[in-house]
């Protein structure tokens, strides 16, 4: 079951002010012999009090570009600002974090994908270690870590060690540690990868509580769609070092040809037979609660077929797309193809092989004709 259709939205309010903000920023790895580029100029914008999805595949560097932004790693060039804070500008030359860069670094909470918890602290003392390091009194340590553990709903289990407890009830405690310095942004470099469905749900359960009950700001990276769906406002998309799209996730819905928003919301099915034109709409709004497919066939007298169809809840809005075939060729579905546009869907021919249509597999499709100037066209008829 996708963690979307389970967990409750209720999201919390996002403002323009932007809270991580990096600019130009690239990071090359040498090794002996070669040269690794991991980031390639990126550009990232995070808004406050928004839940933010990386994705991208294996080697594409979203950890690198995640450990960036809490100078882990430090950048080749490019800045990284956090909160208002230049933090490329505050690391200077040395390899060691001054004092100012660890004091801004505790303001930036980072989850692990294994929970790096020590085993042989309890579960308290993991919370505390961060504390420890910013030099908090003991009592003030202890009261704080158990304000955390109940946060996260591990007040029992306080005094128990790391290896006494579940994949989930782990990452709970790296999520209290990560707390633990009131951060205004928290990191999470797939925090749920290693956890089962059921409890992956509940740690983006407990994501999206804390974004909406302390106004946390949350970046995180995974490979799975189904987290971003389940709990990002906006996404990007990386490849090789670089962000390719990136937008709310209703932007990329809105968006033509968006490789994200089509992996977000894939829709299936096979046209009938050759010579006739398939169409993914993608609608959300208000646009979603109109009879538009219905009023499509009337108003040009046409047979539609729906081939397949999808309805999701993102953000707490419904969001639909279907699969649709329109009888003949492209060329003859302008019109309505215009008509649907206007009426606020987002249309994209599909580009399906279709093997009775004689066309060699090699031969690149057909781009698609401009539907504007066709129309204009139409009407100076
Ligand atoms: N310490 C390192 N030394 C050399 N090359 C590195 C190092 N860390 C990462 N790279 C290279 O940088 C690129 C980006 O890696 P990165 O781990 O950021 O990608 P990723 O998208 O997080 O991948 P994955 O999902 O597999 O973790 C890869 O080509 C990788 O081999």
């Amino acid at each position: 079951m996708p963690y979307a259709s389970v967990i409750p939205v209720a999201y919390s309010t996002v403002t323009e002010t932007p809270v991580i903000t990096t600019t130009g920023l690239r990071k090359v790895y040498h090794s002996r012999d070669r040269e690794s580029v991991a980031l390639d100029g990126v550009d990232l914008h995070v808004r406050e009090g928004e839940v933010f999805g990386v994705v991208g595949r294996s080697g594409a560097g979203k950890s690198t570009l995640i450990r960036c932004v809490n100078l882990l790693e430090r950048p080749t060039s490019g800045t990284v600002e956090v909160a208002g804070t230049d933090l490329t500008a505050l690391a200077g030359r040395s390899r060691r974090a001054n004092p100012a860069l660890r004091a801004a670094r505790s303001r930036i909470g980072m989850v692990f994908q294994h929970f790096n918890l020590l085993a042989s602290r309890t579960v308290q003392d993991n919370v505390e270690l961060p504390l420890e390091i910013l030099g908090v009194s003991g009592r003030e340590r202890s009261r704080k870590a158990r304000e955390l553990l109940d946060l996260v709903g591990l007040a029992d289990k306080a005094k128990a060690y790391p290896a006494q407890l579940s994949g989930g009830q782990k990452q709970r405690v790296g999520i209290a540690r990560a707390l633990a310095g009131d951060p205004k942004v928290l990191l999470s470099d797939e925090a749920t990868s290693a956890l089962d469905p059921e409890t992956t749900r509940s740690i983006l359960r407990l994501l999206r509580d804390l974004n909406e009950q302390l106004g946390l700001t949350v970046l995180l990276i995974t490979h799975e769609m189904d987290v971003v769906k389940a709990v990002c406002d906006s996404a990007a998309l990386m490849r090789a070092g670089r962000i390719v799209e990136s937008g709310t996730v209703a932007e990329l819905l809105g968006t033509p040809g968006s490789e994200l928003a089509d992996e977000l919301f894939p829709v299936g099915g096979e046209p009938s037979r050759p010579g006739r034109t398939v169409v993914d709409l993608t609608f959300h709004g208000e646009v979603a609660t109109q009879p538009v497919i219905s009023q499509l066939a009337r108003t040009y007298n046409i047979d539609i077929s729906i081939l397949g169809a999808a309805i999701e809840t993102v953000g707490g809005r419904q969001i639909g797309r279907m699969r649709v075939e329109l009888p003949g060729a492209f060329e003859e579905n302008v019109v309505p193809i215009g008509f649907l546009r206007e009426k606020g869907l987002r249309v994209d021919v599909a580009d399906l092989a279709t093997p009775d249509a004689g066309t060699p597999d090699t031969e690149p499709p057909a781009a698609e004709p401009d539907v504007d100037a066709a129309l204009v066209e139409e009407a100076a008829k």
